[in-house]
């Protein structure tokens, strides 16, 4: 998908050095809508309000966001204040305080009048990184799904959780990303796309994604995975990540813990695509360090869509006097990983191995 003469992604800056694009991603697969983000408290509300998510694009959008601070006041008391505003919109996503915190160690030490420019090479430095990181990761998970392939001697079918596609990133994603790359060497494969329940990323992001480039694929209930599984229909399962821990813990879209239970129950091989900035070595235990962000029930009682007249119309599902939980993410403990596949290869979901990776 190729945005406005753009190559594919989903940020990039103005040649202007005074804002950066992003794709609205609240208004896909229906439409392709482009926000020009040209403060810090635009990109802390794109963030917040989701028209950016995906951790490695939250952070990427966070980097920018306090380059854009640095434009107009970049005194250490401005930097902070403009970091902790971004910090605050979203909880769970290591990302987001990891580029946060390496622009600051990045800026602070500078005289407050280079500040600027330093700023927007060190976002775009974070920006850059990001796609070859997806693009290493992509490699080393093709090779997953191309042994796949000669092994069973047919289509592979892959499934995934959420979105942690190209949009979810600066370029290629993270989960899609193996997807990709096997498309590209080949490989006859096949994605099972849970809609993603409730905001749905899987259904209107994954799926955009993948009909864009052309590969075959079929939105399924988030409850159909199981079942799925068990009658031989998921030879891989390959999601994203928004924190992992030390010992290996993975944090994702609630949902992704159900999906492992079901894949290590079938002997299905369970994948966690994961860029190093989203381990987190400061937490061992997910299930009780990680913090689960809570949204709106709103997004749960409502759903949008499009309407008979092509309009974007959002309807209620559940009755209004019914209260509604919307938790955000859950946590797959270690042992219900196969492996976590990083831009450095394909390691074991334990300490020693990612303390190897140090
Ligand atoms: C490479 S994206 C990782 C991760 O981010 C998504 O969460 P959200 O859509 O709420 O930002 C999802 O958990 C993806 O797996």
């Amino acid at each position: 998908m190729r945005v406005e003469g753009q190559a594919r992604t989903a940020i990039w800056p103005a040649p202007e050095r005074d804002a950066v694009f992003v794709i609205d991603q609240r208004l896909l697969p229906h439409r392709l809508a482009v926000l020009r983000l040209d403060t810090p408290e635009a990109a802390a509300a794109a963030i917040r309000d989701m028209a950016v998510r995906g951790a490695p694009l939250i952070g990427a959008t966070a980097a920018w966001g306090l380059a854009l601070q640095a434009r107009t006041a970049a005194d250490d008391a401005a930097l902070r204040s403009a970091a902790a505003q971004l910090n605050a919109t979203r909880p769970t996503a290591v990302n987001l305080a990891w580029a946060l915190q390496r622009m600051l160690e990045r800026l602070l030490p500078l005289p407050v009048g280079g500040r600027a420019a330093a700023a927007w090479q060190e976002a775009g430095r974070i920006a850059d990184e990001d796609v070859a990181c997806n693009a290493a990761i992509g490699t080393h998970g093709a090779a997953l799904i191309v042994e796949a392939s000669q092994r069973l001697k047919r289509r592979v079918n892959v499934l995934t959780h959420c979105n942690a596609g190209w949009i979810a990133t600066v370029d290629w994603g993270t989960a899609l990303a193996p997807v990709y790359k096997a498309r590209d060497a080949g490989v006859d494969l096949h994605v099972w796309v849970d809609e993603t329940r409730p905001r749905n990323q899987g259904a209107s992001l994954t799926a955009w994604e993948l009909g864009q480039e052309g590969i075959a694929h079929t939105v399924i209930a988030d409850n159909t995975g199981g079942h799925l599984m068990q009658h031989g229909r998921v030879d891989l399962v390959i999601v994203g990540c928004d924190r992992v821990t030390r010992r290996g813990d993975v944090c994702n879209k609630i949902g992704t813990y159900l999906k492992a239970l079901a894949a290590h129950d079938n002997g299905v091989p369970f994948y966690v695509a994961m860029p190093l900035s989203t381990l987190d070595r400061t937490m061992a235990d997910g299930l009780r360090e990680i913090t689960i962000e809570e949204r709106s029930p709103r997004e749960l009682t409502h759903i949008a869509g499009l309407g008979p007249d092509g309009a974007l119309v959002e309807v209620q599902l559940t009755p209004a006097t019914s209260p509604a939980l919307n938790l955000g993410f859950d946590v797959t403990p270690a042992r219900l990983v196969t492996a976590l596949i990083t831009e450095r290869g394909v390691v074991p979901a334990n300490e020693t191995s990612l303390e190897d990776l140090r």
